[in-house]
This record gives structure tokens, sequence and C-alpha cells, in this order.
């Protein structure tokens, strides 16, 4: 008997749900037509003043059983989703989104393929030093097949007194060396009065980690017509890091990669933790491709390797990893480069991993 009961009482409840949903529903409709008059009135979406004098008229009468709190808690939930609605919807969905663009974006340059059907390395010193340096790097490179090659010419530090970088000149060493090789280079620009002059040497810009929200720098980079690398935040949130990305797109530039380089967590055994799940993440929310740096996110040659067959397993486009020909003397990051020979080994064994098949066979432009 007493399940009859609410049985029958469930019924209504299903019934004045639906009366409800059609109320809301009548009522969404006609926020949504408000918002466009209101629109092209240019006023304000949110206006606080209305929805304090439905609130007060609504607690005034109220007969209960839910409370004046209750009420207004429903309301404002209401008035909420109703704004939300009025958002246009550009602003919903982004440039970089899955939802935007279903394909993957490619990226080729001088041949290459950035986010292409195989995953790539992108190699090279943490900082440019000198002609004979990278030379050697360079070298190595055209001998291993391998056709990206990064190096820093402008160095943010943590400490004014390291190594800041050789400048212009760091980028006109990138630019013979890349002529000379053949190599796509890239390197980090800090400025975004530098823009301009960096796009006559070097292939792709990268936007470092400590400068992914210098939001400036993202909309100069936007219009520059070049490949924009874009790290990840020190400590930005995935949601972060699409938006920074996004900034670049919405200024017209639409070649950007992402990279992964590892967040700043209370884990002290690495220089940081590698967001693995990031991977995935990025490249079902974007359709950009996407990165991993071992190097930093890292920072021990010990866990290089494992780390980039993490990534391309995952999902990554290719790893970022530094190599240096005497890693000891390097002007940065001295402990977690590898050296010619550990760099040669690192490619063999992700080459036997069966993760990485080489990039000899891609052609060249
Ligand atoms: O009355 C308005 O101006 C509306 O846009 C409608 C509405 C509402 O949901 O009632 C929506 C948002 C505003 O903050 C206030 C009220």
């Amino acid at each position: 008997m007493a399940h009859d009961q609410i049985e029958i009482m469930r019924k209504q409840i299903d019934e004045i749900n639906l009366e409800i949903l059609e109320l809301i529903n009548k009522r969404a409709a006609l926020v949504q037509e408000l918002g466009k008059e209101k629109e092209k009135q240019g006023s304000n979406r949110f206006d606080p003043e209305r929805e304090r004098q439905m609130l007060n008229l609504l607690v005034e009468n109220n007969k209960g059983p839910f409370n004046d709190n209750a009420v207004r808690h429903l309301f404002k939930q209401i008035f909420q989703v109703s704004l939300e609605l009025q958002d246009d919807d550009k602003k919903k969905v982004l440039l970089v989104s899955r939802k935007k663009k279903a394909e993957d974006t490619v990226i080729t340059v001088k041949g290459v393929e950035f986010g292409g059907s195989s995953p790539i390395l992108i190699a090279g010193p943490c900082s440019v030093e000198s002609y004979e340096q990278v030379r050697a790097v360079a070298q190595n490179h055209v001998q291993r097949g391998l056709r990206t090659l990064r190096g820093g010419a402008y160095k943010p530090r943590t400490s004014p007194y390291d190594f800041q970088g050789l400048g212009e000149e760091g980028l006109q060493i990138l630019k013979r060396i890349g002529d000379e090789f053949n190599l796509v280079t890239i390197s980090e620009i800090v400025t975004p009065g530098d823009l301009e002059m960096a796009s006559k040497y070097i292939d792709v810009i990268q936007i470092g980690a400590r400068n992914m929200q210098n939001f400036e720098l993202l909309k100069a980079a936007g219009r520059v017509n070049k490949p924009i690398l874009l790290k990840r935040g020190l400590a930005a949130t995935i949601e972060e890091f699409i938006y920074a990305a996004e900034y670049i797109l919405s200024e017209g530039n639409t070649q950007v990669m992402l990279c992964e380089r590892g967040i700043r967590t209370y884990e002290k055994a690495t220089r940081n933790t590698l967001d693995i799940s990031a991977v995935p993440l990025l490249k079902q929310e974007t359709h950009l491709p996407v990165f991993v740096d071992v190097t930093h996110s890292t920072g021990r040659r010990d866990l290089l390797l494992p780390c980039a067959k993490a990534g391309i397993a995952v999902g990554s486009d290719g790893i970022m990893v530094e190599v240096h020909p005497d890693p000891d003397v390097a002007l940065s990051d001295a402990k977690q480069q590898l050296n010619i020979p550990q760099f040669n080994e690192f490619v063999d064994e992700l080459i036997a991993s069966g993760l990485y098949k080489g990039e000899a066979i891609v052609s060249r432009g």
C-alpha cells in the first residue's frame, strides 16, 4: 500500500518536473531573444540590478516550504545558465578546439611534418654558444637523418647572473647552420619587438614556459608568418595552456604547436613533474600538434628515454631533447643535456622500441 503511495507521488513529481522543464525552457527562449536585443543596443549581458529586483520579488512572494535562501540559490542558478545562453558561439568554441576543426593540424617546414603521421625529434643544445658547438650537433643530426635543430639564443634564466644567451648573434648562427644542413631551426623569442627580426633567421619561434601568459608576446606571435611552438607554463593548467594558444590563433596565426614540459609540483626527485596525461588531453581537446620536452620535465638523463617512450606511446607528435657536444662545459643546463654518443644511443633505443621510426624517409623540401 505504502509502496503504491510512493509510486503515485513519484508520477506527480515527474509531471511537475516536465512542467518546470517546459517553463524554464520557455524562460530561456525569452532570455535568448532579450540577449539579442541587448547586443543590438550594446548593453551589458550581466545585469545585477535586474537580478536583485527579481530575487526581491521572488522572496516577497515565497510561501515555502523552500526558505528564502533556497529560493535565491535556485533562481541565481537559473540566471547564471541564462547568461551563458546569451554568450555567442564564438566565445564557446575556441579556434584551437577539435569542435572547430576535427582534423589534425599538420605544419610542414622544409619538408618536415610537425603533427604528421609519424613522431619526430626536436633536438639540440640548450643554448647556442658558438658556431662550432651547434655545427657539431647539426652534423650528427644529418648522419642520423634528423631534421629539426633547437638552440636557445635568448635565455630567460632564474638568475640574472647566469648566461643570458648570444641574442641575435645566436640566431645568425642557427640560420647559417640551418641553411648549410637543410635543418629546421627552433629558438625561443622573449620580446614582441624581436619577432620580426627573428623571423629572418629561424624557421619556428618558441614561446617558453615563463612567457606562456605573456599576452602581448602571444598576440604579437599571432601576427607573424612563422610557426610557433608554445610551451606549457610552469604552473599552468591545461585550460590556461589552451587559452594561451588561442591568443595566437585569434590574431590569425594558425600554425601553432604545443609542448608539455613538466609542471611544478611538490615532487623534488625530478626537476618538474611530466604531466603525461596532458598529451592525450590536448590531442583530444585541440587539433594542434603536441610535443613532450623530456629534458626540462625530468631534468635527469636517466629518465629521458622512458619518458620519451611514454610521450610517444600516449600520442605525442614528437619529443624535444637537449644534446650538447660537451655538456660538462655547457653554459646552461650542464647536468641534463646528453652528449652526442649518449644522444645517439637515445635515438637507437627509441627506434628499437618501435615507437619512433626515424626521419630519414621524410622528404626534403
Ligand atoms: O533581464 C535581462 O537583462 C536579462 O538578460 C535576463 C536575465 C535573466 O535571466 O532573467 C539574464 C541575465 C541578467 O544578468 C539578468 C537577467
